[in-house]
């Protein structure tokens, strides 16, 4: 079940908020529990009934309706993102839009300070009212009237001074506080017996975090981290609505606070974002354009010059006239940085190794000037479709389709100037688009997949020309966050083919890539790679590897199509152990259930009932 189908529960706080551990005054009674508990409970009690947002671009319905600036996932995350959709500073670019409808979201969001002390009353504001004891008259001056002030007065005094023992057992090593925040085997079992409580499980997910991320502090006495982390994992799954291979897989990417961040992030739309065609329209009449039939947005950011960020429309964005005439392609930011990373030139050749829809491609032909030609090619002819449809509204005029399995490069035609292979995933990285990768991404697509982008990714390095004046460039890209399809395939890359080294993205955003992940260590110039999250810049999860190519290889002649080059990957895979026999057989029940799909469909296609044929 994911957060969507409980959209009926109230809201625990985020991740933000508790984190926020900058608590100056301590009331009283934060200091008996742990603080989050108090937190959490007083935040829930605040609204019991609010409601969940839908799956939406929040900064579409922050800008329409206030209220979901009280969202507080919303929040926690916006207060997160960096600059990508920052449009601070755009004003140097000629082309630039001016003076759009203004959308303070993003102040009224930071303004929101989540981690505000105000709600716990310090019990120095109610001294006022306190009968006063001296040290010495207490017992002497007792009587009925003043003894329940007395005793309430002894208590706090205990409770300081329990409270000051424990802050100097800790401050010397002796003793840990026990933050009770696991469920006991029976407080379990009771749990799964009943439909999940998701405001207690939020809150749980947020204590654990609490713990593992101070774990000496906070972790209970005889708990183990990983008891913690399965218990957090579970309820990931429970909450989020992941496979638990799966939420294991992402959570293991992040520090734990951060893996929450992420999980939150995917629940919410990605703003909507358009790109400017420059082969016919520029970004400022276009912009003008939009805003005339009623289109509510703002450029994307400084790094961009041709992007733009709807916020909201009185028409639909997809088909307007300018649309249908080509000015514009709706495209996600994240997708701009691989072609930005490219850099192709006019006049050269270009290779688009998995082109369909076209996204990419088109922006491509489009920094070219239509000059020079791209080769655009995907091995799914049905999506060459698409990718055609979309060459001929843009009117790119400089580009070829071809339907071929990219691993038949350079066999097919070599020697290109730059290529871009914005590789078939798994797709984490766009959950918030397709939230069926929760639970149908198994352990083996993340071996069947990665054994794929090995392939292409040498193909690619094969196809391109070591000596091309201008470039020499191969751009690896995927939309998945995981490091099996992007940092171990770099360096599976530079290991075989020692003739290309990795060069800077000159990408103005991104994290860096890792170096070395759970005990792997990977080539060491792999922090040149970028990688972009949703809970970072707000875009899809995205990688972006730029190569040179510094001399031929024998490779580069190589006559090898892609069912040679899947027989050697495959028995060098077997030697290796990363894969084995039964490796991508069609023989599961799941790809049975999928190849009668396929053999319905085809028969459907052509016409007939297939129920009739089964008869
Ligand atoms: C991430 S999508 C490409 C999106 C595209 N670059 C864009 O921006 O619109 C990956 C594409 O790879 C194609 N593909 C899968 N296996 C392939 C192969 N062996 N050779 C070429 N293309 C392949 C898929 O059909 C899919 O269209």
């Amino acid at each position: 079940m994911g957060r969507r189908a409980k959209s009926k529960q109230g809201l625990p706080p985020t991740l933000d908020e508790f984190q926020n551990k900058s608590h100056p005054v301590e009331s009283k009674r934060k200091r008996t529990e742990p603080s989050i508990t108090n937190s959490s409970a007083k935040k829930v009690k605040k609204d019991p009934n609010e409601q969940k947002p839908q799956k939406h671009s929040k900064t579409i319905d922050h800008s329409k309706d206030e209220s979901d600036i009280e969202d507080e996932s919303d929040i926690a995350i916006e207060t997160e993102k960096k600059s990508l959709f920052d449009d601070s500073d755009d004003g140097s670019d000629e082309d630039d839009v001016q003076d759009f409808e203004e959308i303070d979201a993003e102040e009224g969001l930071e303004d929101d300070d989540l981690g505000s002390n105000d709600e716990y009353m310090d019990s120095d504001e109610e001294d006022g009212d306190k009968p006063f004891f001296s040290d010495d008259d207490d017992i002497e001056n007792l009587n009925a009237a003043n003894m329940e002030a007395l005793s309430k007065k002894l208590e706090e005094e205990e409770a300081e001074e329990a409270e000051e023992a424990q802050k100097e057992l800790l401050e010397e090593g002796i003793t840990q506080p026990k933050a009770h925040v696991l469920p006991s085997k029976e407080e379990e079992e009771e749990e799964s017996s009943k439909p999940p409580d998701l405001t207690s499980i939020r809150t749980r997910m947020i204590e654990i975090v609490k713990v593992l991320e101070n774990f000496k502090e906070l972790a209970e006495e005889g708990i183990s981290r990983s008891e913690y982390v399965n218990r957090l994992i579970k309820d990931i799954t429970i909450y989020f609505g992941y496979s638990e291979f799966l939420a294991t897989l992402l959570f293991e990417l992040f520090s734990p606070g951060e893996a929450m961040e992420f999980f939150e992030a995917n629940e919410i739309a990605r703003p909507i974002t358009i790109r400017t065609n420059t082969l016919k329209a520029r970004r400022r009449d276009l912009a003008q354009a939009l805003v005339n039939r009623g289109v509510n947005l703002q450029p994307i950011g400084p790094w961009t010059k041709v992007g733009l960020q709807v916020f909201d429309s009185q028409v639909p964005i997809g088909a307007t006239p300018e649309y249908l005439a080509g000015h514009y392609i709706l495209q996600a930011a994240s997708s701009f940085l691989p072609v930005m990373a490219l850099d192709p030139q006019e006049n050269e050749r270009v290779l688009d190794m998995a082109a369909a829809p076209g996204g990419k491609t088109t922006y491509i032909s489009a920094l070219m000037k239509n000059t020079g030609c791209v080769f655009a090619n995907d091995a799914n002819k049905s999506r060459t479709k698409s990718l055609i449809a979309n060459i001929h509204r843009l009117g790119c005029k400089n580009t070829i389709v071809c339907n071929y399995d990219a691993r038949e490069f350079p066999k097919v035609i070599g020697g290109f100037d730059r290529i871009l292979l914005d590789a078939p995933c798994s797709g984490t990285g766009v959950i918030a688009k397709d939230e069926s990768v929760k639970i149908s991404r198994t352990e083996k697509d993340f071996v069947q997949i990665p054994h794929l982008q090995k392939q292409l990714i040498l193909s690619a390095i094969d196809s391109v020309d070591a000596h091309s004046p201008t470039g020499g460039i191969i751009v690896y890209s995927t939309c998945s966050v995981t490091v099996a399809e992007n940092e171990a395939v770099v360096d599976y890359a530079l290991r075989k083919r020692p003739n290309v080294k990795l060069v800077s993205t000159d990408l103005q955003i991104g994290k860096e890539g890792f170096t070395s992940y759970r005990g792997k260590h990977f080539n060491p110039s792999i922090s040149l790679t970028r990688r972009y999250y949703p809970h970072t810049y707000n875009v899809d999860g995205f990688y972006v590897a730029k190569f040179k190519k510094i001399a031929s290889s024998p490779h580069d002649v190589s006559k090898a199509g892609a069912k040679e080059k899947e027989a050697s990957a495959r028995e060098e895979a077997i030697e290796e152990g990363i894969i084995n026999d039964d490796f991508a057989e069609f023989n599961s029940d799941d790809d049975k259930e999928l190849i009668e799909k396929t053999i319905k469909r085809n028969i459907k296609k052509k016409g007939i009932n297939p129920k009739v044929i089964n008869k």
